[in-house]
């Protein structure tokens, strides 16, 4: 799976999601299931995307109990999505038990489903780090040992800001994955994002993927500016 630009389909009407996709039949879409869709429409968007062909990133950011996340993961290999995800704040044991489940449940033939644990969310900043959570480190330093830890319990990769990634690549192995949001192009509003960048700067900090939402779901033409970013995308040049 190379470098996927990943649109976050955050609607709240099932009318405005088609709508939304039909103007994109020209392309060939990576697309995010966030909470918001999932829970609105159920299985079913997970089987029409994924009839319909698209790449597909099921974010249901699991986050709790091992034994409760791995029974659930079983279930959702089933559904033959290509990334899942987990907090890596529940630990070790939840994150090995995540991929147990996903590796068991796995059809035969199938590919499993890339596991990536969500380090520190893209809304976070050092301020609420330290005195809503209490996490007396750096963002870089907590963000780091986080993404270790998802290495060492057999995941695949993590979501974090694309600033982490350099630091990241450092300290993890070649093959393991970062996943981006929190990208805007220099004109959009942040909203309630923190650590942002551009398209291209994710690509030359090294991100492996991208989740864009709002600058593409909420524009006046959602397809020029995709577009312009999946250019701004593709056309950098990673340091
Ligand atoms: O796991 C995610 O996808 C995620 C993790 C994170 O740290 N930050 C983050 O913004 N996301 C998701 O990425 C998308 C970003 O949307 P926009 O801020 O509208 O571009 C949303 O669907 C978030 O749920």
């Amino acid at each position: 799976m190379n470098r996927p630009f990943f649109i976050a389909l955050d609607f709240d009407e099932h009318a405005k999601r088609q709508r939304f996709l039909e103007s994109f039949a020209a392309e060939t879409l990576d697309v995010k299931i966030g909470m918001e869709l999932f829970y609105r429409e159920g299985l079913s968007v997970v089987h029409e995307l994924k009839e319909a062909g698209y790449r597909l990133f099921l974010d249901l950011k699991l986050h709790d109990i091992p034994n409760t996340v791995g029974r659930t993961m079983r279930a959702l290999a089933e559904l033959d999505v290509d990334v899942v995800n987990v907090h890596a704040a529940g630990g070790k044991a939840m994150m090995e038990a995540a991929l147990e489940g996903l590796d068991a449940g796995t059809r035969a033939g199938k590919q499993r489903p890339k596991l990536i644990a969500v380090t520190q969310l893209t809304s976070t900043d050092s301020r609420m780090l330290a005195e809503e959570l209490l996490i007396d480190k750096a963002m870089d330093e907590v963000v780091v040992r986080y993404a270790q830890l998802a290495q060492e319990s057999g995941l695949d990769g993590v979501v974090c800001s694309a600033h982490e990634v350099p630091l990241i690549r450092a300290a993890c192995s070649d093959r393991f994955l970062t996943v981006t949001p929190g990208i805007r192009r220099q004109v959009d509003q942040v909203g309630d994002q923190v650590r942002v960048v551009t398209p291209g700067e994710a690509k030359a900090l090294g991100s492996w993927a991208i989740v864009v939402g709002r600058s593409i779901t909420a524009a006046a033409d959602p397809l020029a500016v995709y577009r312009e970013m999946n250019q701004d995308w593709k056309g950098a040049t990673e340091h």
